[in-house]
């Protein structure tokens, strides 16, 4: 029989020989091998870990491995708190002749442990056959078993999963999120369902809805949790873009009106915290239906196109271009005040003219009208709308291609 490995933390040193002189007349061999964290220590090896060694960052890691914790003043209380941690057993520092016991106790136990693994029952075999990965961990975080698909998604082996914790199987700054929320859930008892990020055998981050339970023993004291993961990374990826098509007008690209309406709200908040004034343009092409009548619809549809390019030309860092209604537009100004937004809207209006757009053989330039205002507060907001409408109104009657400013009474 290969010698068995006893991993032992820095406090312990001092006693191993001791501890050898009452194991070197047994039948059982052994091999002392050092260690700092218990994180290198390997997934159910025997270990004696002093409590004067146990850090935070340790307890994780306590109930994948056999621990012996040893104290200082042992008590019944203070083992049963060892326990409660995941701790194999807990025993007097001083008291040589039980840790030499326990250490006996381990290595014949461990020759004689036939793995669950090797054992399949017809669960398993139900949980083998679900498409969804599922795992359940005892109350200490320990993941005592799991299925195929659970196994293939993280690309580990069945082996390599179960009687780990958490920290053995994930990058530590996921194990934290999952340890959490590990916690949570067994104090509150009950169902839980959370969405994080899980990476695949693959290395791809995916984001995951966890749905978990608590489980309860026999005696009816919590025994873990189970939990089955969701993978919504496509479904998510289709909200988002279904949510983003829903803001974007098709025909050029920029933002519609429900883009525009979350925009202005997001402006009006930032300029009242930095006490910067917010201004509104709204932009209507002159006699664009005579586009129409001679370029046909699909030319106005290529007028309208080279439109949002020419203004984008022309707007200052910051502005952005918002398409309201079929030849009208919005253009945001989140750090103007009127004056300065009367200069842009000037510049945007001379500049369009100066664009021209070759279509069947001949080449086309349009003119725009500009209302202008300065917007007040988010309340104010419906007001605004109808006096830079009005602005426009004016621009348009007085015989377009001109920009008009809006005041309030
Ligand atoms: N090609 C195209 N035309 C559009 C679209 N949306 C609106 N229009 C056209 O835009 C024109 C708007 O015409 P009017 O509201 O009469 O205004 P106008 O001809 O621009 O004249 P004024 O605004 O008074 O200077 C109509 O002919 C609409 O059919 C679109 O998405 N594509």
């Amino acid at each position: 029989m290969n010698p068995s490995i006893i991993y032992y933390s820095p406090a312990f040193a001092p006693w191993k020989e001791t501890l050898n002189s009452f194991l070197k007349d047994t039948k059982y061999e052994h091999q002392w091998r050092p260690f700092q964290a218990l994180s290198e220590v390997p997934v159910s090896s025997m270990t004696i870990l002093h409590e004067s060694d146990l850090g935070e960052t340790d307890i994780p890691y306590v109930g994948a491995r056999k621990v012996l914790l040893l104290v200082s003043a042992w008590s019944f209380k203070r083992s049963l708190q060892m326990i409660e941690i995941g701790a194999n057993d807990c025993i007097g520092y001083d008291d040589i002749s039980r840790i030499a016991t326990w250490v006996i106790a381990e290595i014949s136990r461990s020759a004689w442990q036939s793995h669950s693994l090797d054992q399949p029952s017809s669960l398993q075999t139900v949980l083998d056959a679900i498409p969804v990965p599922i795992f359940y961990k005892d109350e200490h975080h320990i993941y005592r078993g799991c299925n195929q698909s659970f196994s293939e998604f993280i690309g580990l082996a069945k082996e390599s999963v179960i009687g780990h914790s958490v920290y053995d199987i994930a990058p530590k700054e996921l194990a934290d999120v999952y340890y959490e929320a590990d916690q949570a859930l067994l104090a509150a008892g009950g169902t839980q369902v959370y969405e994080a990020s899980a990476k695949s055998a693959s290395g791809e981050l995916m984001e995951i809805e966890f749905s978990k339970a608590v489980f309860y023993k026999a005696n009816g004291e919590k025994g873990g949790q189970v939990g089955a993961m969701l993978n919504i990374t496509d479904r998510n990826r289709l909200m988002r873009q279904l949510d983003k098509a829903s803001r974007t007008d098709p025909l050029t690209g920029v933002g519609n009106r429900r883009e525009f309406n979350i925009a202005v709200s997001v402006a009006l908040q930032k300029a009242r915290q930095s006490l910067r004034a917010t201004s509104l343009l709204t932009i209507d092409v002159d006699h664009f239906k005579s586009v129409n009548d001679v370029y046909g619809h699909s030319g106005g549809d290529k007028a309208l196109k080279f439109l949002v390019n020419s203004m984008l030309e022309a707007l200052p860092e910051g502005g952005q271009v918002y398409r309201i209604g079929g030849e009208e537009f919005y253009i945001l100004l989140p750090d103007n005040d009127l004056a300065e937004a009367r200069v842009i809207a000037e510049n945007i209006r001379r500049h369009i003219p100066e664009q021209t757009l070759s279509l069947r053989g001949g080449n086309l330039s349009m003119t725009v009208s500009i209302g202008v205002i300065q917007l007040g507060s988010e309340q104010q907001l419906e007001e605004s709308f109808k006096r830079v409408d009005q602005a426009l109104y004016e621009a348009k009657s007085l015989g377009r291609n001109r920009v008009c400013l809006a005041y309030y009474d």
